[in-house]
């Protein structure tokens, strides 16, 4: 089942913004600071409803779909790692399985096992959230997505807080939920992330579509130099390209 968003609009944030995501492959939503990217996030997971526009969950409006099969279906990460309870680790993570309520018990745990396993959070199983790091509490938020083994990952720059190691893992993880014919969103600002691991990416700036289609397309050095205002190139092979910058004068722009 697709995801796709047509010309949606939310007043101040997003001017007729379209995206079509498909199963079994990792999309990035890229940008500057304030593009619209969370809020573009927030109405595909049918958290925030624009004032004009569609998001479809295959053929269906998602304001029409119920808040249980939204919940099954779309897994979703904030973008600010915070915990209204002081439960533990694992508490948290079966939160993710509240909208399965009537799966097997052993399902269940099977997921919350894999979900912590998946995070490297064994160790941390039984601690409160309070006690927790950074980077701990953001891969338990991730753990508690992935414990619900939801149809779509939606996920707003998952790898903020995370240490290189468990970074990658994240990614490979995600590869794997693609691999299952699962989708996967990231907002992302690493554009060497995006360009290495994303296979579509769409560019918004202040609410509108600047560019979209494979990294390599959507973030060309010309784009990101018009996004961003940042001269830049890519250096390395494909798969594995880091962004070399310049200076973000006018004067200095190399656009070759
Ligand atoms: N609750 C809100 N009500 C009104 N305007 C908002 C609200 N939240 C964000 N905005 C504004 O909407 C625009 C888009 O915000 P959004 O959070 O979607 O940007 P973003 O691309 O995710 O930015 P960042 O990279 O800084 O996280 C910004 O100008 C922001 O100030």
């Amino acid at each position: 089942m697709s995801l796709g968003v047509s010309n949606l609009v939310v007043k101040g944030r997003l001017d007729g913004v379209s995206l079509q995501c498909r199963r079994g492959l990792v999309t990035a939503i890229c940008g500057p600071n304030g593009a619209g990217k969370s809020t573009l996030l927030s109405c595909m997971a049918g958290l925030l409803r624009p004032d004009m526009g569609d998001v479809l969950l295959g053929e269906r409006p998602l304001s029409r779909c119920s808040t249980a099969q939204r919940a099954q279906w779309i897994g979703y990460l904030p973008q600010s790692p915070e915990v209204a309870w002081d439960v533990s680790v694992e508490v948290l993570v079966s939160i993710g399985r509240l909208p399965w309520k009537d799966a097997p018990a052993k399902e269940a745990q099977d997921a919350i096992d894999e979900a912590i396993a998946a995070m490297d959070l064994e160790a941390l199983r039984h601690r409160p959230v309070s006690r927790l790091s950074g980077g701990e509490r953001a891969r338990a938020l991730m753990a508690r997505v992935l414990a619900t083994r939801p149809g779509w990952v939606l996920a707003d720059e998952p790898f903020a807080n995370l240490d290189l190691a468990h970074a990658a893992a994240l990614m490979r993880r995600f590869r794997q939920q693609t691999k299952a014919g699962r989708g996967v969103v990231l907002v992302l600002h690493d554009l060497a992330t995006a360009m290495n691991h994303a296979d579509q990416v769409l560019v918004i700036k202040n609410g509108k579509v600047e560019a979209e289609g494979p990294p390599e397309i959507a973030l060309a050095r010309d784009v990101i130099h018009r996004v961003w205002n940042c001269p830049a190139r890519w250096l390395g092979d494909p798969g594995e390209r880091a962004l070399s910058l310049g200076q973000p004068s006018p004067f200095t722009l190399d656009s070759r």
